[in-house]
């Protein structure tokens, strides 16, 4: 067994630490019987499973994820990546795991904060389909964010299994599973904005408000399923809000969005809580006028 350190967060979806991670591969004489582990959260589990599909052109690899965002979302599904100057996750590969161990004693002594922004993961799951959890969240919000009740234990596993069901029908992306990015549009292009310093649940939270709004402007989501969005994510303490000036350049990355197809932008929206859709190039006066609802 070799240890390899990687920087936290963001910091480690970085092409001089995949390298890095190449060339103690390169070093140590690791075949194609080896297999690499992702220890950690979402993105160390992207870094794994990205080193993992590149090195020798493809070798296994097992996540174990010790966040909750990883264990929802990063580590399940076979997305690897890392994120370039012009966007998050722009270099990548669908290159899917050989098994994903979720222990949720790994959880315990995560910092607070870290698990409530891991959530907005979780909530994006009840958005797209797995409603029950949102009654969850909504009958005990402390009850459902503590990994040591049944509440908890549900909400994750209703959101693993509807991540699995929609990547078992479509692991490359082909359609159905762009349902999964729901809220990422705008997230993507905040976490961009930010240098990476928020927390991606924080960043997709937003987004998902703004997806809310946008399927308010453009298909049938009605006031009070926006307003459903903006109650959950705030009992998480998550922001709902952004600067009304970013949007010009939110705007400019959301164009390198992988749902985008030549200059039309595609969005996730909802027809109701838990029906998603896809909208192919909305007029940019909608969009700026859903992210006006948003703008502080
Ligand atoms: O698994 C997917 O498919 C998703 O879109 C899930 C997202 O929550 C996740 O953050 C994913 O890594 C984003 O992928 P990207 O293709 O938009 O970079």
């Amino acid at each position: 067994m070799l240890l390899a350190e990687i920087p936290d967060a963001e910091a480690a979806k970085r092409v001089e630490v995949a390298a890095f991670c190449w060339q103690i591969l390169g070093q140590t004489d690791f075949t194609r019987s080896d297999a690499i582990i992702g220890l950690g959260g979402g993105a160390t589990t992207d870094l794994a499973g990205f080193v993992a599909a590149t090195w020798l052109r493809g070798v296994d690899v097992i996540h174990i994820p010790t966040t909750v965002l990883g264990m929802v979302d990063a580590a399940v599904g076979g997305k690897t990546g890392i994120n370039t100057a012009e966007g998050k996750n722009l270099v990548g590969a669908f290159w899917a795991p050989r098994a994903v161990l979720c222990d949720l004693d790994l959880l315990e002594g995560l910092a607070r904060n870290e698990i409530l922004a891991g959530y907005a993961e979780v909530v994006k799951a009840g958005f797209i389909g797995a409603t029950e959890i949102l009654d969850i969240v909504e009958a005990d919000v402390d009850a459902a964010t503590d990994p040591a009740t049944p509440q908890f234990r549900r909400a994750i596993e209703l959101a693993i299994g509807l991540k699995a069901r929609v990547v078992g029908e479509d692991f490359t992306e082909q359609g159905l599973r762009e349902i999964l990015n729901y809220g990422h549009t705008l997230g993507h292009a905040i976490e961009h904005a930010e240098r990476y310093q928020w927390r991606h649940g924080a960043a997709v939270g937003i987004g998902m408000v703004f997806a809310a709004e946008l399927s308010r402007l453009t298909r049938n989501l009605g006031e009070e399923g926006v307003a459903r969005h903006r109650r959950i994510l705030e009992s998480l303490t998550l922001p709902t809000t952004y600067p009304a000036g970013r949007w010009p350049m939110l705007l400019a990355t959301m164009k390198r969005d992988k749902k985008a197809r030549g200059a039309l932008l595609r969005f996730i929206v909802l027809d109701d809580i838990g029906r998603p859709t896809t909208i192919s190039g909305p007029d940019e006066s909608l969009l700026y006028s859903a992210y006006q609802e948003l703008a502080d």
